[in-house]
């Protein structure tokens, strides 16, 4: 789904594009690595084999190694794939020594040990797109033998084409499982990079609109701005931002057919707080404040999260539990528990299957629940007094007969000696009956109660005129207003558009009740239904892709324009006529205009192109450009772009920012030289960076519109961009 992606708009006006590789504020290198009680609890819980230990000690005190997983329609990203491979990897890494520097099929190579690898295509990700430099940022960025690479790295950031994250935090998607009807919940949700798998993994390589979504959870308001952020870039009509605890999370009541029912989630994904001991390569300051006290104390928030997930999850759901804790106490001891209290209800399933290559050690049945002096316990009755708020029963390991039950074992714990990452623990669950605390028929009862209350706020809702900022527990966000049937603004653009009538107008959205309506969103059927009956009920902080906008131009006959972001949804859906077929040459020819003033004029595009944009008036369209050598393959595998653009009086544009028009002008294999500046001999003036726009493509200036960005966006994505530079998840 390269397709739903990109538009950084808010990023843009902050100034903070292309700081991929930025060294955190604080200096890393100062921290001295060593936690003497971190030592003694993880030797204690026999964490790996005392064999082992020295390599694990060593390791974690490592700096981790740079990942990255292209992104997008299976498509477009193999197409990037090959750019990665035939440009970068093996020309830029090690030149001129032995290419087998590279490695794409891991355990395959004979002659080179992992260590002397710097290159790695991670075998378990699926279609080898997801690749490990054995290189930190500050390597890549400080060498001027990669300068090449830095720059791709940091333009395919900008565009959302790939995207920079930990090598195992790739792990909790990919087991999940997610299909396109599946109706997901991301618990614990930003600042988003699983969310963001989750939404592509929905998406799958179908062009249709899936009919499941993803709703995605943090109970953080200022981070679930970053959930916008990342939201923003895969461009999805799919997504729902919620901002509640997800421990005590409301049920969803859907009507999708007709009458009230709660939502029941076939896929959960519980990525918990944690102590994140597993990210100490890449946040050393970890080795400061690491303490025992600390994964006992959020054991509980642990638990609460999980059996909460599991209420909401469909008998025959799956939920994924994961943290980058190797704290068998916030890992196992939370797992055991509550398949203990689910009684057979739930069982864990063995994913592995689903890994090839992977490395890690099975889940433990057995640890020492401790205290802050690391002093171990085998059970409770040994436990001091003292400690009783810290160390709960619950927390011990299963009795040799329970563990037998319980399978603990198909729990997947991945250490950083294990192939040069940071460390993981990732359990799958399957719910296959009610679970014993649970009943139809309070269900029922609860349903009918959120009805009584729904129906009370639209009663006093009738009574007081809508303010325009409503609040639900001191939150404020903008009203979600959809059309209705007779939207005076549709037909405008519907006969403008010529857009067919299986599009439901009644999926598109505003977020203002008065005045002027400058962008109208989309969202897919299911995700209006949760939006209209959840609304009231549940802190919904964001949904719908913007497909169009108000446009100030004259000339042009609708008020609408089309927008990049929500274009590949209803691209289905826009008749022939502002559809204008490009060649590879218009494409190159309309990207790589440099001067906003002085675009292309239509007589030096292709006949074809010509003809098209002759016969239609001034105004937005579509550029549609499909690849000539697979038009007529079987599987569809054609690489399709569709850009938004502007037929001027006589002269079109695209309408696409520079990190984008980069990226496409790739795929095509056009000369992309000029922003390739090397900054180590000249001083940059191919605008990779995003921060000014001078060689970005862009529509009229009276045509482009005043788009306020809300404050919070703005200030998340800058906030997105300082933790993927620094890379800190947890
Ligand atoms: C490990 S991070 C999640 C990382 C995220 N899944 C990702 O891949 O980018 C944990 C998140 O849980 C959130 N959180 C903590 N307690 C929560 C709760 N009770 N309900 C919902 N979210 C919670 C934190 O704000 C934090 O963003």
């Amino acid at each position: 789904m390269g397709k739903f992606k990109k538009s950084k708009k808010g990023r843009n006006k902050q100034g903070n594009e292309g700081k991929w590789d930025e060294t955190p504020r604080r200096s890393y290198q100062d921290i001295v690595r060593e936690n003497e009680d971190f030592e003694k609890y993880y030797k204690l819980q026999g964490i790996c084999p005392d064999s082992e230990w020295d390599t694990f000690i060593t390791s974690i005190k490592e700096n981790l190694p740079t990942t990255f997983r292209i992104t997008g329609s299976k498509v477009e990203a193999k197409a990037l794939l090959k750019v990665v491979k035939s440009e970068f990897f093996k020309d830029i890494l090690n030149p001129t020594q032995n290419s087998k520097t590279v490695d794409e099929s891991v355990g395959e190579n004979e002659e080179l040990s992992p260590d002397e690898l710097k290159l790695i295509n991670l075998p378990w990700y699926p279609d080898g797109l997801a690749w490990q430099l054995k290189l930190t940022r500050k390597d890549i960025r400080r060498s001027e033998e990669y300068f090449r690479l830095h720059n791709f790295l940091i333009s395919e950031t900008n565009s959302g084409n790939i995207s920079r994250q930990e090598a195992v935090s790739m792990i909790p998607p990919l087991v999940l499982d997610v299909q396109s009807h599946h109706k997901v919940l991301d618990m614990c949700a930003a600042p988003g990079s699983k969310t963001s798998q989750l939404i592509e993994l929905l998406h799958g390589d179908n062009n249709n609109i899936p009919t499941g979504y993803v709703i995605a959870n943090d109970i953080d308001n200022k981070r679930c701005y970053m959930l916008v952020h990342q939201a923003k870039r895969l461009n999805s009509p799919c997504i729902i931002i919620t901002n509640q605890d997800s421990g005590a999370m409301p049920n969803f009541i859907t009507k999708s057919d007709g009458k009230p029912s709660i939502v029941k989630f076939d896929r959960i994904l519980c990525d918990v707080p944690c102590s994140g001991d597993g990210t100490m390569r890449k946040n050393p300051d970890i080795w400061l404040k690491w303490n025992a006290a600390n994964g006992n104390n959020l054991h509980r928030i642990q638990w609460r999260i999980l059996r909460r997930g599991l209420e909401m999850l469909e008998i025959g759901g799956q939920i994924v539990y994961s943290t980058c804790s190797l704290n068998p106490v916030e890992d196992e001891a939370v797992i055991s528990r509550i398949l203990k209290e689910a009684n057979g209800a739930v069982e864990l399933l063995d994913v592995t299957s689903k890994l090839p290559g992977l490395k890690f050690v099975p889940g433990m049945s057995h640890w020492l629940p401790a205290s802050r002096d690391i002093k171990g316990y085998e059970k409770y009755e040994d436990v001091p007094e003292e400690w009783h708020q810290q160390i709960i029963p619950q927390m011990f390991p299963p009795s040799k007969e329970e563990a037998e039950k319980l399978h603990l074992d198909k729990c997947i714990r991945v250490l950083p000696h294990h192939q040069d990452t940071g460390g993981f623990f990732v359990a799958v669950l399957v719910k296959n009956k009610l679970l014993p605390w649970e009943s139809e028929k309070k269900e029922v009862e609860l349903e009918n109660k959120d009805q009584e209350k729904g129906s009370k706020r639209e009663n006093d809702k009738t009574n007081e005129p809508q303010r325009k900022k409503r609040r639900i527990q001191g939150y404020k966000e903008d009203p979600f207003i959809f059309f209705d049937e007779n939207e005076p603004l549709w037909p405008l653009i519907r006969n403008f558009y010529e857009i067919d009538s299986k599009l439901d107008p009644t999926c598109l959205l505003t977020r203002c009740k008065e005045g002027k309506k400058k962008n109208i969103y989309f969202t897919s059927p299911g995700v209006r239904d949760i939006v209209i009956n959840n609304a009231d009920r549940v802190k919904l902080i964001n949904t719908g892709v913007k497909t169009f906008v108000r446009c100030y131009n004259t000339d042009m006959e609708c008020a609408f324009r089309l927008a990049q972001e929500g274009l590949q949804s209803i691209i289905p859906f826009i008749g022939p006529k502002r559809r204008v077929p490009i060649t590879k040459d218009d494409l190159i020819t309309l990207l790589t205009c440099d001067n906003p003033k002085l675009p292309p004029e239509i007589f030096r595009l292709s006949p074809k192109c010509q003809e098209h944009l002759n016969a239609i008036s001034q105004g937005s369209c579509v550029l549609s450009f499909v690849e000539e050598d697979n038009k007529n393959d079987p599987d569809n595998n054609s690489l399709k772009l569709h850009l938004v653009g502007w037929r001027g009086k006589t002269s079109a544009r695209g309408y696409v920012p520079t990190a984008d028009c980069v990226h496409y002008l790739r795929l095509c294999g056009a000369d992309v030289s000029k922003y390739d500046v090397n900054k180590f001999k000249n001083k940059p003036t191919g605008d990779l960076s995003g921060e000014g726009d001078s060689n970005s493509v862009k529509i009229d200036v009276e045509c482009e519109v005043n788009e306020n960005e809300p404050e919070e966006i703005i200030e998340a994505d800058a906030e997105v961009e300082k933790m993927e530079t620094a890379n800190t998840v947890s």
